[in-house]
């Protein structure tokens, strides 16, 4: 369900425009995100789709039809909306939370119920916490259950108004990790709001910065965004460690993926040979290493084995490809595919070869 904004403009009471003649397309099924300094107008663009902002002239269309036309309780039924802190009700238990807008829609209560407990697994919580109220929970968890209440009534558009925000740097990461595979599974067409660029480029199909004064200064990709910035705000707002992003967004096609010996677990008689191999299970998941010249007399057990290093998946950005053969006992980065059985490897030369060939991204500013 694609979202548009139409020459939108907001401008409260007191004469402040936090809005200026925004028009962009939300694409159906993507994630799109509203970032820019404070006080740029992101918040304000958001609630203008459910409805919690009127705009002062031009349209906003939720999947072709004006928001204006809609009444304002049932919109926001098909419109999940998460905020910082998660915005839960203290005295409700975690399910009571999340069966909110589906009791609201009518469904009795056993059902609503049902659906909470599966989306609370969905969201990847246990089940012991439906039970407890919002303040038994860590922050990271009442964001999941945030998202979780989103979701509930299955709507297919989410606004997230800094969901993360509040959260420290490592349960940040771990939700934006989670947010992107339930958006694999879900395909729901979002917009997230943040002032952190590197939340930004991480989690959006597309990325709309806007400077102060509520204008819109660049839609595009990440890539696009990062190495093609329109002008002087953009390029100082992305550009800090752009280096080290640029290498986020590299394709990594072009690394050779080399083959490499592998041996079994369990297998037996594996004498001593002058290279590493590579250990698989019985489904060709890698689990670890055996170092050179060593043999083994028994079947091969990961207790014969060094730990491996980070993975890299197949079609994802290169900088994983770099961290896979830099922590490598090998010196070997392994590459696997999407249901995580190896493929090959990568060296690290081999990666940065790839970065040399293409400075563009991974240009420092
Ligand atoms: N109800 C209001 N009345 C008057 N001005 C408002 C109101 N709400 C927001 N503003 C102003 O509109 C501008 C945009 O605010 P908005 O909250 O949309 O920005 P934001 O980009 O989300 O900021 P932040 O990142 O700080 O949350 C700001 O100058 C703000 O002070």
């Amino acid at each position: 369900m694609a979202i548009e904004f139409r020459e939108v403009t907001k401008a409260y009471p007191d004469g402040t425009v936090a809005v200026d003649e925004l028009s962009l397309t939300v694409e159906d099924g993507t994630i799109t995100v509203l970032v820019g300094p404070s006080g740029c107008g992101k918040t304000t663009s958001l609630r203008m789709v459910n409805r919690m902002v009127e705009p002062t002239s031009g349209t906003v269309l939720v999947n072709g039809a004006d928001v204006r036309d809609a009444d304002p309780a049932l919109l926001r039924r098909g419109i999940g909306y998460v905020i910082q802190h998660a915005g839960l009700f203290p005295h409700r238990t975690v399910l009571s939370n999340i069966a909110t807008v589906p009791m609201l829609s009518g469904w009795d209560r056993r059902k609503a119920l049902a659906r909470a407990e599966e989306l609370l697994d969905t969201v990847g919580l246990p089940a012991e916490l439906g039970t407890r109220y919002p303040a038994q929970l860590s922050g990271g968890q009442q964001q999941r259950v945030g998202v979780a209440r989103a979701l509930a009534a299955d709507p297919p558009v989410l606004l997230m108004d800094e969901p993360f925000s509040a959260v420290d740097p490592v349960v940040r990461e771990g939700l934006q990790d989670e947010l992107l595979r339930l958006q694999s599974q879900l395909g729901k067409t979002i917009v997230f709001v943040t002032h952190d660029i590197d939340e930004a480029m991480r989690l959006g199909d597309r990325v709309a910065v806007l400077r102060v004064g509520g204008k819109l200064a660049q839609y595009g990709t990440p890539s696009e965004v990062l190495r093609h910035p329109v002008d002087d705000f953009v390029a100082g707002f992305v550009g800090r460690d752009r280096g080290y992003r640029g290498l986020s967004f590299l394709s990594a096609e072009d690394v050779r993926v080399e083959e490499v010996p592998t041996v079994r677990l369990g297998e037996t008689g594996l004498v001593a040979a002058p290279h590493w191999r590579l250990a698989v299970n019985d489904r060709g998941e890698p689990r670890g290493w055996l170092a050179p010249e060593s043999g083994v007399d028994g079947p091969l057990a990961e207790s014969d084995l060094l730990a491996g290093g980070s993975l890299y998946r197949r079609g994802t950005p290169i900088r994983g490809a770099l961290d896979a053969a830099l922590s490598s006992p090998a010196s070997l980065g392994v590459v696997v595919d999407d249901e995580g059985r190896a493929l090959g490897v990568v060296t690290a030369s081999q990666v940065l070869d790839v970065i040399e060939r293409h400075p563009e991204g991974v240009a420092a500013t």
